[in-house]
């Protein structure tokens, strides 16, 4: 008999069944739209040391003293503009997309796959997701940031969160981390499918795809971060699949990337610069996509679909589409089922 099976004194910890839980994570995003919750947010977020990699002694007077009195009121307005009653974009199509995941995992033997989802800045946090997977029996968990381009400032932080509550535990899960996936066929076939999908049903014909990645200081690629190398290796990759179709033989793919803050030189070309000088240069019909981000969130709905919109028009051209990312469209969540169930091998 083992020890599990005897008769347990009343004040014992619960006994765990050795499930197979999947944590989904994205960036994170303000639980209102308004002044205080922005700050609250972005006062956790860029004071992530993967993210601003300034020393703390030099970064957080000018956090505090500035960015914190300055920066919240212009981003909950750009937040109001995205927000829908399902609260912010982010989380709400990353919850659908835990939702969509765990009909497709869920009825495996074992006791099946728990799929719960966080955001790495603000709520649900990590530490309270992964303990719900643990209450919930599952002792082997897959970590999987849903970030397709490896970056230290995303992927790499949401491993530090996670690790952070293993570090406080007595029992741990085992845990297992997605790895990137920028590069993998099943990514690249649900991008040109989707994004495919989403040209065919526009009422003009682009003349120009800008793929558009979130960008990073240019430092962040000198210092060895293959972010840089992944984005362009997704967008090649994509611009072949589409090839490969022969439906869009005279569409130019242009690659940028976007949201720079601050002051320091990021990685170029940059996505507004670009949208300005193809509405200059005689570009009238122009579609961008955003393969690097899993979800719509503010930077596509506001940053790309209102403003960048608003540039390109400005600038001489005159037809202009978004195109959705992934989200939870067919090709997106087969994509997702696919790459997770490679990592959950011999789990379930
Ligand atoms: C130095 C600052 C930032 C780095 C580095 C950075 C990297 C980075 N971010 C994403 C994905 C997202 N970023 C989002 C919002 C956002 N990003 C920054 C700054 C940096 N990002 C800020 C200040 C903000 C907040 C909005 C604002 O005030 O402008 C989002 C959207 C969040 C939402 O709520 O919708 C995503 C997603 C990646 C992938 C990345 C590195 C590769
Ligand atoms: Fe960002
Ligand atoms: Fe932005």
């Amino acid at each position: 008999m083992t020890w599990t099976e005897q008769q347990l004194p009343a004040d014992h910890p619960p006994v765990k069944s050795g499930k197979v839980g999947v944590l989904v994570v994205n960036l994170g995003t303000p639980e209102a739209a308004e002044t205080g919750a922005v700050r609250r947010y972005l006062g956790e977020f860029l004071s992530d040391k993967r993210v601003i990699e300034i020393p703390a002694l030099v970064w957080q007077p000018i956090l505090r003293g500035i960015i914190l009195n300055t920066r919240p009121a212009k981003s909950a307005a750009a937040y109001r503009e995205v927000w829908t009653d399902k609260g912010s974009p982010l989380a709400a199509i990353t919850a659908d997309q835990a939702i969509g995941l765990q009909e497709r995992l869920g009825a495996e033997t074992n006791g099946g796959v728990t799929v719960e989802w966080a955001m790495r800045y603000g709520k649900p946090s990590i530490p309270e997701a992964l303990e719900a997977l643990m209450d919930g029996g599952c002792e082997r968990i897959l970590l999987a940031p849903l970030y397709p381009q490896y970056c230290a400032a995303t992927t790499a932080t949401v491993v530090d969160k996670a690790a952070d509550w293993l570090r406080e535990r007595r029992w741990q899960a085992s845990l297992r981390t997605l790895p990137p996936y920028h590069d993998d066929p099943a990514y690249i076939g649900a991008l040109a499918t989707d994004l495919g999908r989403q040209l065919d049903a526009l009422d003009f014909v682009p003349e120009v795809l800008l793929l558009s990645f979130h960008g990073m200081p240019q430092r962040t690629l000198d210092l060895g971060d293959p972010y840089h190398c992944h984005c362009r290796k997704t967008a090649r990759l994509l611009e072949e699949a589409m090839a490969q179709t022969g439906k869009y033989p005279d569409l130019r793919m242009v690659t940028t990337f976007q949201s720079r803050f601050g002051r320091a030189k990021w990685l170029e070309p940059a996505t507004d610069t670009t949208l300005e000088e193809e509405g200059v240069k005689g570009t009238k019909r122009l579609a961008i996509a955003a393969p690097g981000f899993s979800a719509d969130c503010l930077e596509t709905l506001e940053e790309l679909a209102i403003r960048g919109k608003e540039q390109f028009l400005e600038a001489g051209g005159e037809q202009f589409a978004t195109l959705s990312c992934l989200n939870t469209s067919e090709p997106g969540m087969a994509m997702l089922e696919t790459i997770i169930r490679r990592e959950l091998g011999g789990w379930i």
